[in-house]
């Protein structure tokens, strides 16, 4: 019980809970090892952040924003030391995982901007004075991460919510608490001050205790919608706290008539089988038009999913594709593509364990068309492509939006007015054509409709759930009106 792995009020402590530890799912190497945080530690996380709140508050934003971009100045220096912590913690290749700490560091000038545009205050002279609106800090938030984006997801929440003046206790997932430590403790060196910012470690224990704790004001989640419904329920009774979810999907793209061959396989290719399909923007079904054309399409598609190179995340050259978060992860995967081929679909490229490690398997497309009702609404987390094949684009809208998700959709055609009428038809928070489903700009809100959140988007809305808006009216002076209301005398 030794090793300090959780960060209260500016101090690396142990944690009282049961140990855990993080493994390499491309090696199976132990990479980090600790003891959670128990109720105690997590209490001592709240205390820190509401005793640093106020002075964090009142700060001002320009002085928090100073902080703030000395961390992305840090990020960009440690990039490829962060990179590699990912690489060798998620599983996702070294060049994938550059591209997630530049996202990080791109941020913050992006939080800025959404801070001042979204949040900003607005005045109205009058007579008396004036009406005004201002914003102000929640408080303290949690932020929950997931694993597919142990650094990118979670400081998605944590800028923008220091940034508007809250303090935080960051409770990231359990299978990524390497890099979830060696970003804060850049935040440490970028200067900080002690309780902003608190680190709890752990697994479901340890979120439960944060998400019960009575000094929460706001909880940023990005997660699976399972835990994400859990949380919603459980703060039915709790609504002054604010809840934001972003949750899975179970996202459609679609090829419509017209569209050159390659170029779709591509952007399909980056759907569906980018990070081992482990965003929650990936095409989880495809939706093929009845012919030679879609035939052909999905003859070259599954080429392209056999040759498709899958290795270690280090690995030289680089592999397109590295392993699932875990063997846990990668037998739950196999076990979802045996089922449906089970239910009778068609393997057009049968999904394989892979003899690389317990953790690998290799990209899978099966045809549903046949048991289409058959095949549950589920976010399956991995590189599994289920394909449908429809008659009219009109048809295949509809059976695309047949889902209690929402997140992604998209539309492969250059025909203008098929894209108008799936843009104007699908119900998404995130709606591409001819780009894939997956690769969202965070210079615009990101989140969806359905079960893929509560209506809190992220990214550039993410500085609408950080703040409060307070609307004022002000007179300079205490004036007795020139005419009273009717009945009253002074
Ligand atoms: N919409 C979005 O922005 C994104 C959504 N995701 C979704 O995240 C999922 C993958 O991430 P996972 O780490 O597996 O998610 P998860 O839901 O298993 O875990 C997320 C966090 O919640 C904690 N947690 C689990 N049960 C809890 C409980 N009962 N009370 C409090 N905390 C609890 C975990 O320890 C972890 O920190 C996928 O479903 C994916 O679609 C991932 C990335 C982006
Ligand atoms: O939060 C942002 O800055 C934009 C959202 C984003 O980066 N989305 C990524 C990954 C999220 C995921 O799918 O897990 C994406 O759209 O690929």
């Amino acid at each position: 019980m030794t090793t300090p792995v959780h960060y209260l009020n500016g101090h690396w402590l142990p944690g009282h809970g049961p140990a855990f530890a993080s493994v390499n799912p491309s090696t199976g190497e132990t990479l980090w090892s600790g003891n959670s945080a128990d109720a105690h530690d997590v209490d001592l996380a709240f205390r820190a952040a509401r005793h640093a709140f106020e002075a964090w508050a009142d700060l001002g934003f320009e002085a928090r924003a100073a902080i703030a971009k000395r961390f992305a100045e840090l990020l960009k220096a440690n990039s490829e030391h962060l990179a590699r912590a990912i690489a060798r913690e998620v599983g996702k290749p070294v060049w994938e995982a550059r591209t997630e700490v530049a996202a990080m560091a791109g941020k913050i000038p992006i939080s800025i901007a959404a801070y001042q545009e979204r949040t900003g205050s607005r005045e109205q002279p009058q007579e008396f004075g004036r009406h005004f609106l201002s914003h102000k800090p929640h408080g303290v938030v949690a932020v929950y991460g997931p694993y597919n984006f142990p650094g990118h997801l979670p400081n998605g929440h944590i800028v923008p919510a220091l940034l508007a003046g809250n303090a935080v206790v960051f409770k990231p997932s359990e299978l990524t608490p390497m890099v979830a430590q060696e970003t804060v403790k850049l935040w440490e060196e970028a200067g900080l001050p002690p309780g902003v910012l608190n680190l709890v470690q752990g697994e479901r224990a340890t979120g439960e205790a944060v998400a019960q704790h009575p000094e929460l004001d706001g909880l940023y989640f990005t997660g699976s919608s399972r835990t994400g419904a859990i949380l919603n329920q459980q703060f039915a009774a709790r609504p002054g706290v604010i809840l934001a979810l972003e949750m899975g999907g179970n996202n459609p793209l679609i090829v419509g008539s017209d569209f050159e061959l390659d170029a779709a396989v591509h952007e399909i290719v980056q759907s569906a089988w980018i990070t081992s399909g482990q965003r929650c923007t990936c095409a989880r079904r495809l939706f093929v038009p009845l012919g030679e054309k879609g035939d052909a399409l999905l003859a070259k598609l599954a080429e392209a999913g056999r040759n498709l190179v899958v290795g270690r995340a280090e690995d030289e050259p680089p592999p397109f594709m590295g392993p699932l978060i875990s063997a846990k992860a990668a037998d739950g995967l196999k076990a979802a593509h045996d089922r449906l081929v089970a239910l009778g679909a068609t393997s057009l490229l049968a999904m394989e364990k892979l003899p690389l490690g317990p953790a690998f398997v290799s990209p899978g497309l099966v045809d549903v068309t046949a048991i289409a009702a058959e095949v549950p609404d589920e976010e399956d987390f991995g590189p599994l492509l289920k394909v449908i094949r429809y008659a009219t684009l009109d048809e295949a809208i509809a059976r695309a939006n047949a889902t209690r998700y929402g997140l992604s959709a998209g539309l492969l055609s250059d025909d203008d007015a098929e894209w108008q009428r799936f843009f104007r038809k699908s119900r998404a928070g995130i709606v591409n054509r001819n780009k894939p489903t997956t690769g969202a700009s965070g210079s615009y809100p990101f989140g969806g409709v359905g079960d893929s959140g509560n209506h809190r988007a992220s990214a550039y809305y993410a500085a609408d759930y950080c703040s409060y808006p307070v609307s004022s009216t002000e007179a300079h002076r205490l004036a007795k009106p020139t005419s009273l209301s009717p009945g009253l005398k002074l």
